[in-house]
């Protein structure tokens, strides 16, 4: 572990495995009436609100001053005593498990103990922070892909600490995701972590062993374009899978994409994949404004791993101008070899969906 930001990355690291045990023992257990549909019609589910009040209660006890940019709000819970309950219990499960001081966690986090309710809903509300240009602040998506984790698929726990608008350290815990990619049906849960300056690196999610501590640095393969592979959204509303078809044309790119939800996107294309080597994410043309969450994290895992990251127009990403990246639309990361021909495609479809 690199020293820049070290106590940052502890406190990262442990916030963001607790809230991944508390999500995967959720799913096995999830029953009717503990998801919700939002106001724009997206799934929020008990596992969303408790990871949020698990990971800001550690961060507001670990860093008093940091503001938390988070998806999620307290405001269901305080009408649905049902929810809460369930919610309260589910952190307060998680967030009591006693200090693992070898892999070093500290009381003063708050955790190895419970909390009360109250406590719990102000700690999910302290995510409503307005983001902006300049200080330290911390941005978290505490379930990135709902729909994929509603369907047993890919999804992530996502946390970023920007520092004047710049993405300083990113942490994404993906339950579902292998190992080792080399067995996709062997271990899941992989744990990524950068670090501005010091590289990616992974390491597993559920550590058994010490030795499971040791952070396996991760760089991109440099691919032609002939051998790139997309990775893509599942959910045909979250991007203009079309038009990524079309743009696979006009590469020469062959392989059928290979498509997940979440970060866990951004999390393959680090590793290296099975050829990943370009996340495009083409805006559907609606308008969807991206949410800095959803790319904060992500776009510095690629950056580390000697990849570029840009808007769908070659723009680079705005984390300052608040919750959501303004004037950016879609999501272009890939390789820097071939970085540049992939936007010139996209230009090259003018007037498509999406662009
Ligand atoms: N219309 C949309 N266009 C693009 N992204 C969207 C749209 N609606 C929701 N999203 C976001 O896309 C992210 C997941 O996308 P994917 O898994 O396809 O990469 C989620 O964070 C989701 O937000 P939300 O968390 O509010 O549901
Ligand atoms: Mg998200
Ligand atoms: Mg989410
Ligand atoms: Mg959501």
């Amino acid at each position: 572990m690199s020293d820049y930001l070290s106590s940052e990355q502890n406190v990262a690291v442990a916030a963001v495995r607790r809230a991944c045990k508390l999500t995967t023992s959720v799913f096995n257990n999830l029953v009717k009436g503990e998801t919700l549909v939002k106001g724009d019609k997206s799934p929020v589910t008990v596992a969303d609100f408790s990871a949020q009040a698990v990971i800001n209660t550690i961060l507001l006890r670990a860093f008093p001053h940091d503001p938390i940019i988070g998806e999620e709000d307290a405001s269901d819970l305080r009408t649905n005593e049902l929810l809460r309950t369930r919610v309260v219990d589910l952190a307060n499960e998680a967030l009591s498990e006693k200090p693992n001081v070898e892999a070093g966690e500290e009381p003063s986090w708050g955790i190895g103990q419970k909390w009360g309710a109250d406590d719990l809903l102000a700690a999910i509300d302290k995510g409503n922070y307005e983001g902006g240009r300049s200080g330290r602040m911390w941005t978290l998506d505490p379930i990135d892909g709902t729909k994929g984790f509603l369907r047993g698929g890919q999804y992530a726990v996502c946390l970023a600490l920007l520092v004047d608008a710049r993405v300083e350290l990113g942490v994404i815990g993906c339950p579902n995701l292998p190992l080792d990619p080399s067995s996709p049906d062997g271990a899941r849960g992989a744990l990524f972590v950068a670090v501005r300056g010091h590289g990616t690196h992974q390491l597993p999610l559920f550590p058994t062993l010490s030795a499971d501590h040791t952070h396996i640095p991760l760089r991109m393969p440099t691919l032609a374009l002939s051998q790139l592979r997309f990775l893509e959204s599942v959910e045909k509303a979250h991007a203009a899978l079309d038009t990524n078809a079309r743009i696979a044309e006009v590469l020469g790119v062959t392989e059928a994409p290979a498509r997940m939800d979440s970060q866990a996107k951004y999390a393959a294309l680090a590793r290296g994949d099975g050829n990943g080597g370009v996340y495009l994410r083409l805006p559907t043309g609606v308008g969807y404004r991206e949410k800095i969450w959803d790319h904060a994290p992500g776009s510095l895992l690629i950056e580390e791993a000697g990849g570029i990251v840009s808007d769908s127009r070659g723009q680079s990403l705005d984390f300052g101008l608040g919750r959501t990246l303004g004037e950016n639309f879609g999501v272009v990361a890939a390789g820097k070899a071939v970085h540049a021909q992939i936007l010139e495609a996209i230009k090259g479809l003018g007037g498509a969906p999406g662009i």
